[in-house]
């Protein structure tokens, strides 16, 4: 879980486990009726979101640390609120620190994409937070 659910317990984005086989993860998700944007669709930025949750812990769950460093989101179709979908993810290839990762959203019972997002993720150097901690400490001092 994120760090900004952890403490509740509970996925506020409403994703599920992920099972990771190989170099491929795949996970059960679920809109929340919170992040509805038109009736019963689920606002594109749920779906950025979950992509970017999804997609950045398999690769935690594989043991790598990393961050996202673009992700790109092609819409096929309207995302229903509340319905049992499956995210799968497959890395597409890995250049250094840099793994390029592909993932599709489907309903549960239907194979058809929903959306599909790809993006890089790199993996992070030793000390990445604390030099943004020190980063803002500069800041907020200025
Ligand atoms: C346990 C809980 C787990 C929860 C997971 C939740 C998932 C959520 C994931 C996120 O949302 S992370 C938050 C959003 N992302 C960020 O905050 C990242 C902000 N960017 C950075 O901190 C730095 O730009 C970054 C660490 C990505 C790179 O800085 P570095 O100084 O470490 O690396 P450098 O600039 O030397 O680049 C290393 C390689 O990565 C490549 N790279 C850097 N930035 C990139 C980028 N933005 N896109 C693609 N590639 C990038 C760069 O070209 C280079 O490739 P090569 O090695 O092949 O030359």
């Amino acid at each position: 879980m994120c760090g900004g659910c952890r403490n509740r317990g509970r996925c506020r984005l409403g994703l599920g486990e992920i099972t990771i086989i190989g170099d491929a993860a795949h996970a059960p998700v679920r809109c929340a009726p919170h992040f509805q944007a038109g009736p019963n669709v689920a606002h594109g930025g749920w779906t950025a979101a979950m992509f970017d949750d999804i997609i950045g812990r398999s690769l935690t769950q594989r043991g790598l640390r990393t961050v996202t460093g673009n992700l790109t989101v092609d819409f096929f179709n309207p995302v229903p609120v509340g319905e049992a979908m499956i995210v799968e993810v497959v890395t597409e290839s890995r250049a250094g620190r840099r793994w390029t990762m592909q993932a599709m959203l489907r309903l549960e019972r239907d194979p058809s994409p929903l959306a599909r997002a790809i993006g890089v993720w790199v993996e992070r150097r030793e000390g990445h937070f604390e030099r943004h901690e020190a980063a803002m400490r500069d800041y907020r001092a200025r």
